[in-house]
């Protein structure tokens, strides 16, 4: 039996249709972490929770969550993992309280376990306790959503995309909420789009695209890949040769005069990069730099890989 959170070897789904949103995926997410899945639209970040979750069915390879691999033990593997999904679902003629009380009877809790008005003070809800959830903010809504993901207690909680369309604010109270879940010993998935974010919570971090993981690091050294900076110069004549130096990692031209230049901010600075092109003999007219973003990293690892 596996001693990890979530196991996953081989992992493959193409939907009816033929589109292979999962490709021969392998994923260990240790306990006790908080473990970041990060990928664009569409890069199958869903799919896999989904499997997860037991809404989808794979094709191929196999999972365990909490040492239950979700074919041969489901029940066991379902109550180890709370889900909280994209979308928003509950009956809106029920209270908060109401809900949690009746997502923990689907789960087989017994009334004396039960911890919905805790869940709800925890999760800042308690004024709401029996209010119809239909008047609460889209914010409450989402924090009744984790609320109900936990009714359960499990060990391992799944947070897909919990803060797209999320204010600042509400997105603090979230995380801090993940954080004390963690303190306790949860282990906590994120999906998310947004490197930074993955950046401040996660220990750590897999890159998913186009079905298949290209990276799975700690935070750190994930972050660390990201090293390239990319400085765009506007230069006071058209460029018909491109500028060649060391210190270049790329350069390419945008439209006649702008030169975008990247370069490896470890080794190199963006005054440096400025001199290399006044060498050239070309005037610098306006500068504009920009930190590398998920998507340069993506650009890095498939250039390394
Ligand atoms: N039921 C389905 N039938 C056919 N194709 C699907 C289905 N669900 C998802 N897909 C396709 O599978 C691929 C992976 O989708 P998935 O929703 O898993 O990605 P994602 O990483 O979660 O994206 P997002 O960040 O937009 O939620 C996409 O190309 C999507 O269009």
């Amino acid at each position: 039996m596996s001693d990890a959170a979530i196991e996953i070897e081989g992992l493959s789904k193409t939907y009816e249709g033929g589109k292979q949103a999962l490709d021969n995926v392998d994923l260990t997410v240790p306990r006790g972490q908080i473990f970041g899945l990060l990928g664009p639209n569409g890069a199958g970040k869903s799919t896999l929770i989904n499997i997860l979750a037991g809404l989808v069915n794979k094709t191929g390879g196999r999972a365990s969550i909490w040492g239950f691999d979700i074919d041969r033990h489901p029940r066991n593997a379902k109550v180890s993992i709370g889900i909280v999904n994209q979308e928003i679902t509950f009956d809106p003629f029920f209270t908060p309280f109401e809900t949690l009380e009746i997502q923990a009877g689907l789960f087989g809790v017994p009334k004396r376990e039960r911890r919905s008005m805790e869940l709800l003070r925890a999760m800042h809800l308690e004024d709401k306790a029996q209010a119809y959830s239909r008047t609460l903010s889209g914010g409450m809504k989402r924090r009744l959503m984790v609320a109900k993901a936990m009714v359960h207690a499990p060990p391992v909680l799944v947070l897909d995309e919990p803060t797209a369309g999320v204010d600042i604010e509400l997105r603090q109270q979230l995380w801090e909420y993940v954080r004390g879940l963690h303190a306790r010993g949860v282990t906590v998935v994120l999906t998310t789009h947004y490197l930074e974010e993955a950046e401040e919570l996660c220990d750590r971090i897999a890159i998913i695209h186009h079905g298949r993981i290209i990276a799975n690091e700690p935070t750190r050294d994930l972050v660390n890949m990201a090293q390239e900076k990319l400085v765009e110069v506007t230069v006071d004549r058209d460029v018909t040769a491109l500028p060649e130096n060391r210190c270049f990692q790329q350069i390419e031209l945008k439209g006649d005069r702008i030169l975008a230049v990247s370069y490896n901010k470890t080794q190199v600075n963006a005054g440096e990069v400025l001199a290399a092109i006044q060498q050239d003999g070309f005037g610098i007219v306006d500068v504009s730099t920009r930190e590398p973003d998920l998507e340069d990293v993506f650009l890095n690892l498939t250039r390394a890989a």
